[in-house]
C-alpha cells in the first residue's frame, strides 16, 4: 500500500518547492513530480511540512501530590490533531530511585501512545548509582539528561550535582537540560509572599520574576562550559535569560534555548484575574511575562538565538488547580498547550510576518531533530525519513475552545482565539491520521525513537575542549611529579 501527497508545496527549514510526496510503509519512498500511489491525498493549496517535534512534555508526571491528567493516549491525540507527532517526555525518578527503573514505569505509560515518542531522564539525586545509571540510560537511546534547578526539597539539584551530572554527559555524548530558576531565592520569596497574607495565583508570578531565570540561566551555561557540555535551557520566558543564552551563542559555546508557545503569545495579566480559577489554571513555570520579554523571545526565533518551540504540556484539571486555594505554592505547576503550538504559532508567527514558513519548520520540528539526534529520520521531508508529515491548510480556520479538544483536562488556557493553518492530514510514519481534519487514531501506533549519543555538536564540543585541556608546562630539571 503507498500513498502520494499531490499537489502541495513542501515547505522544509531551508526551502520551499512544488512537489509530490510517495509514502511507502513508514517512509517517504520518493519525492517528485507526477508521482501515484494507492491512496491520492490532495495537497492543492497547502504546504506539506515535517510533522511538528514538541521536545518538552509531561504526560501522567506525578508532580505536586498528583498526577498531570493527559496521559500518552489523551496527550498525543492532543498532539496529532494539532500537527505534532512526535514528542518527548521526561523519564522522572524520584529522588533515591533508579533510573532505569523510573525508565521502565515510563516505557509502560508510553505503551498508549498514537504518535512516536521519545524520553528525556531526569536527574532529580546524584550518586555513584545515578553516575553509573547514567551509561546505561544512554545505551537505551536516551542522550538527553534534565536538571531542575528549582522545585527546592522535591525535583532540585545544587550546583555540585549538576556540574558532576553535566561532565559526566560530555563524557558519554549526551546533553544536559536545565529548567533554569533559582530554587533557593524562589524558596525564600514564596515564604515572604505566603507571610504577608499574599496567598493567590498572582503571587506565584512575584515569586519567579525575571532575575531568578536570568542567574539560573546563566548559572547552568558556565557551569555546562567549564564542565565541557553542550546546554539545552528548557522554557526560556524572559529576555534575561535570553541574553544569557545570546551572549553565550556569541561567545562559541553550545547553548539552544526554546520558548513555550505559551509564553510568546500569552502574560502577566492572566495571573490578575479576578476568577481564582482562570488565574490558578495558567499557573506555571516559569510564569507567563510582560510584552518586552515576548518581543524578545520572537526576536530570538527570527534571529536563531533561540532554537525551538515547546509545550511544556503539563496539564492539570480545574480541581487539582484548587488544592492551592488559600497557598499558591500548591497550585500544581503547568499548562496544557499540545494541540494548539503549532497552529498558534503559525497564526501569530507566520501569518503576522514575525516568522517565515521555514523558520515555522525550524523552530517545530527541524532544529530539535537535529539537537536530539534524530534528524533525518525525523523532522525532515527526505527520501528515506519517516512519513510523520503534516498538510498546512493555511486558510482552514477554528476557534480553539476546550469543548472540542482532545485533552482530557476541563479549560484551555487559549480558550476563544481564533486561529488559522489548521491540518488537512497528518501522518504518522505513513498511516494517515488527521484524514481530511478529521482525527483518525490508533492507540499504541506510537514506537520509541532512540537517539544515540555522540552527536555532531557533543563531538565538535568535546574535541574543542580536548584541544584546549589544561596539560602541564614542560620545564627542563623539574619532574612533573615532583620527585
Ligand atoms: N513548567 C511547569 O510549570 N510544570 C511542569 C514541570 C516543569 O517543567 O517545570
Ligand atoms: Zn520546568
Ligand atoms: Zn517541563
Amino acid at each position: 500500500m503507498s500513498t502520494v501527497i499531490k499537489g502541495g508545496t513542501i515547505v522544509t527549514a531551508d526551502l520551499s518547492y512544488q512537489a509530490d510526496v510517495l509514502i511507502e510503509g513508514d517512509r517517504i519512498a520518493a519525492i517528485g513530480a507526477d508521482l501515484e500511489g494507492d491512496t491520492v491525498l490532495d495537497a492543492t493549496g497547502a504546504y506539506v511540512m515535517p510533522g511538528g517535534i514538541d521536545p518538552h512534555t509531561h504526560l501522567e508526571m506525578p508532580f505536586m501530590g498528583t498526577y498531570s491528567s493527559d496521559d500518552f493516549d489523551s496527550g498525543t491525540r492532543a498532539a496529532l490533531s494539532g500537527g505534532t507527532t512526535m514528542v518527548v517526555d521526561f523519564a522522572l525518578p524520584a529522588p533515591g530511585e533508579s533510573l532505569l527503573d523510573a525508565l521502565k514505569v515510563w516505557d509502560n505509560k508510553s505503551g498508549r501512545a498514537h504518535c512516536d515518542y521519545s524520553f528525556h531522564m531526569a536527574v532529580t539525586w546524584w550518586g555513584p548509582q545515578v553516575f553509573e545509571e547514567m551509561k546505561a540510560v544512554t545505551e537505551k537511546g536516551i542522550n538527553t539528561f534534565k536538571h531542575f534547578m528549582a522545585y527546592k526539597g522535591s525535583l532540585m539539584v545544587n550546583d555540585d550535582e549538576m556540574f558532576a551530572s553535566f561532565r559526566r554527559c560530555a563524557e558519554l555524548g549526551a546533553i544536559p537540560l536545565v529548567h533554569a530558576e533559582n530554587g533557593d531565592v524562589v524558596a525564600e520569596l514564596s515564604a515572604r509572599l505566603l507571610a504577608e497574607g499574599n496567598t493567590g495565583p498572582e503571587a506565584h508570578a512575584y515569586s519567579r520574576p525575571a532575575q531568578v531565570e536570568g542567574e539560573a540561566t546563566n548559572r547552568a551555561i558556565m557551569i555546562a562550559d567549564m564542565a565541557g557540555a553542550p546546554l539545552y535551557v528548557v522554557h526560556v520566558s524572559c529576555e534575561d535569560a535570553h541574553e544569557a543564552i545570546r551572549r553565550a551563542k556569541m561567545l562559541g559555546k553550545r547553548v539552544w534555548g526554546e520558548p513555550l508557545i505559551q509564553h510568546l503569545t500569552l502574560d502577566e495579566s492572566e495571573y490578575f484575574n479576578k476568577d481564582w480559577n482562570h488565574a490558578a489554571r495558567r499557573v506555571m513555570s516559569p510564569p507567563f511575562r510582560d510584552k518586552r520579554h515576548q518581543d524578545s523571545l520572537w526576536a530570538g526565533l527570527a534571529s536563531g538565538t533561540l532554537s525551538c518551540v515547546a509545550t511544556d504540556h503539563c496539564a492539570f484539571t480545574t480541581e487539582q488547580k484548587r488544592f492551592g486555594v488559600g497557598d499558591f505554592t500548591k497550585i500544581p505547576n503547568g499548562t496544557g498547550g499540545l494541540e494548539d503550538r503549532m497552529p498558534m504559532l503559525w497564526t501569530h508567527g507566520v501569518e503576522t510576518g514575525r516568522l517565515t514558513p521555514s523558520e515555522f519548520v525550524a523552530v517545530t520540528s527541524t532544529n530539535i531533530a537535529k539537537i536530539l539526534n534524530c534528524y533525518p529520520r525525523k523532522g525532515a521531508v527526505l527520501v528515506g525519513a519517516d512519513a510523520d508529515l503534516m498538510v498546512l491548510d493555511p486558510k482552514k480556520e477554528k476557534v480553539i475552545a476546550a469543548a472540542t479538544q482532545q485533552s482530557a483536562i476541563d479549560y484551555n488556557v487559549f480558550e476563544g482565539q481564533r486561529v488559522r493553518g489548521l491540518p488537512r492530514y497528518v501522518l504518522s510514519r505513513g498511516r494517515v491520521m488527521v484524514d481530511d481534519g478529521e482525527l483518525k487514531p490508533k492507540e499504541g501506533h506510537g514506537q520509541f525513537v532512540a537517539r544515540p549519543p555522540a552527536g555532531p555538536v557533543s563531538t565538535a564540543l568535546s574535541t574543542w575542549k580536548a584541544l584546549t585541556a589544561p596539560r602541564p608546562v614542560e620545564r627542563a630539571g623539574i619532574p612533573a611529579s615532583g620527585v
